[in-house]
């Protein structure tokens, strides 16, 4: 990946900042470069509009009172508004520096611009709910809002609102991204999201955010087979397959066949399709060495036929990609049936089939499944999660709401396909199709089906070589 953001949890951050602290770094002075960076995001972006600082108990509210020290000095005019006294050393000395008044939170007038420094990581549960709805009025009242860290109420780990959660114009985050920062519902609770560098060491993380990958133009000794043979074993719609091997073909791999059930016209001439009446007829045309990638699942069905097909492509001995039908087909029968090394790729409802209602937050559940099933998954959704055995993980958030359309995921899982085959790293290929998949529907824009998403495959490859 080029750009790697590391996304921690807060017990993640709190081990990240002791090991700062530990070079000798004081406690108070990672408050100032917390609170210095937020302040500098608040005067870009208002300027000396009058300012409510919200300030809670903890290290969040210290933050608080550093903002308002440093954006007073530069003449804006702010006031603060605590949640009671300060309670750990660090919040006291910034509590100390700040030379103003400390109105109470439930009596403070509104403000043009507001900064909630209620709570951060140390949330442990909802805001009480006066308080919530009190936080909630003041955000919605002002033109300028901005959450330090976090937007009070919001689990850092999980990403789920505690209480009520207002929506802010941006999110300072403060050192490195947390779950939270990636994670629906709480990604949807602001419109910026800014990562502020305190000089926290992130390099051990394992869990990053989804960066545009470089991508390679074929060598000049290739040939169509050296780019990557894929098969897209299709079933009882053949619409499916027919998105899936398109996808395929565009995503650079050399070559691709479509082992369908019924032959379909439409679609590019270059996809060779081929008639399987049956499941021998799909083991006879997938021995070939050549393949580099078998997708199946699909369109593929769920009946005997459906089952057989799978089976043929199991034993092909081929890398598989394995959705849709192919993973209902599998849940069936526990997770010891899924084939260890495939790439899966769940919506919601096939991930729960598939391994049950497993705890934690959206990474720790597709790291979990990952490896019991010894798979990569893509556990998709408007925060879809890819998840490799070894522990790694990478976040894709923000992608377009327009992918909520049918036929989307039949193109991804012919992406995954493609970008195997032309990589022959399962990891890869999984960051390199959902990121060329959430591009493309960047350039398809509005409305779009997932046809769409097709034409624009060639320019956002292009766009990363
Ligand atoms: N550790 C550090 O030195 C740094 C911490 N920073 C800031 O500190 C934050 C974490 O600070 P804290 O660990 O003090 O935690 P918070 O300031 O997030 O929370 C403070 C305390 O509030 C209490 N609490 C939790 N949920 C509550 C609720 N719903 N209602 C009432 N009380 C509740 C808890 O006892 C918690 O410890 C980060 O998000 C960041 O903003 C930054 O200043 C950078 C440096
Ligand atoms: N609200 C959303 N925001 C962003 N991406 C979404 C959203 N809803 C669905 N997607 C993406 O669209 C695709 C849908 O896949 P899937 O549910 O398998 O659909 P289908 O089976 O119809 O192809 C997935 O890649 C998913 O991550
Ligand atoms: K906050």
């Amino acid at each position: 990946m080029s750009k790697a953001e590391a996304i921690l949890t807060a017990a993640q951050m709190r081990a990240a900042e002791q090991a700062v602290f530990a070079t000798g770094v004081p406690e108070y002075e990672l408050m100032e470069r917390a609170g210095a960076a937020a302040a500098e995001i608040v005067w870009r972006a208002g300027g000396k509009r009058d300012l409510l600082v919200l300030c809670g108990p903890g290290n969040n509210g210290g933050d608080g009172f550093v903002i308002a020290r440093l954006l007073r000095a530069r003449g804006v005019p702010v006031r603060v508004a605590a949640l009671g006294e300060s309670l750990t050393p660090s919040s006291l000395k910034a509590r100390a520096c700040w030379a103003g008044p400390v109105e109470d939170i439930f009596s403070a007038a509104p403000a043009t611009q507001i900064v909630d420094a209620l709570f951060g990581t140390g949330l442990s549960r909802g805001l009480d709910p006066v308080l919530a709805d009190r936080l909630c009025a003041l955000t919605a009242s002002a033109g300028f809002s901005y959450a330090v860290d976090l937007p009070s109420g919001v689990d850092t780990d999980s990403g789920a609102l505690l209480s009520a959660v207002p929506a802010f114009g941006i999110c300072v985050a403060l050192g490195a991204f947390k779950s939270a920062h990636l994670l629906q519902p709480s990604a949807n609770c602001w419109q910026r999201l800014i990562c502020a560098d305190i000089g926290i060491d992130v390099s051990a993380a394992t869990v990053h955010r989804l960066s545009p990958p470089p991508m390679f133009p074929p060598k000049p000794l290739d040939h169509k087979y050296s780019r990557g043979l894929v098969a897209v074993v299709g079933g009882e719609m053949a619409g499916a397959g027919q998105l899936a091997s398109h996808a395929a073909a565009h995503s650079g791999a050399g070559m691709v066949r479509h082992i369908a059930r019924d032959l379909v016209g439409g679609g590019p001439d270059a996809i060779i399709t081929q008639k399987a009446d049956g499941a021998g007829d799909v083991g006879r045309l997938l021995n070939d060495a050549r393949f580099k990638a078998v997708l199946v699942g699909p369109g593929l069905g769920l009946d005997q036929d459906a089952t057989a097909r799978l089976e043929a492509a199991m034993v092909s001995g081929h890398p598989l990609v394995l959705d849709a039908d192919a993973l209902t087909l599998l849940a069936g029968k526990g997770v010891d049936a899924i084939p260890a090394g495939a790439i899966l790729t769940p919506h919601e409802g096939e991930f729960v089939r598939l391994f049950g209602d497993l705890p934690g937050s959206k990474i720790d559940r597709a790291l979990e499944a990952a490896r019991r099933a010894d798979a990569i998954l893509i556990y998709k959704g408007s925060d879809s999660v890819i998840a490799a055995p070894d522990g790694r993980a990478m976040i894709a958030s923000g992608s377009s709401a327009w992918l909520s359309t049918a036929g989307t995921g039949d193109v991804l899982a012919g992406l995954v396909a493609g970008r195997l085959a032309v990589t022959g790293d399962r990891y890869r290929a999984a960051c390199e199709a959902l990121w060329l998949h959430g591009e493309a529907a960047r350039r398809a824009g509005a409305a779009f089906v997932a046809d769409d998403l097709l034409v624009e495959l060639p320019a956002a490859i292009a766009s990363r070589l």
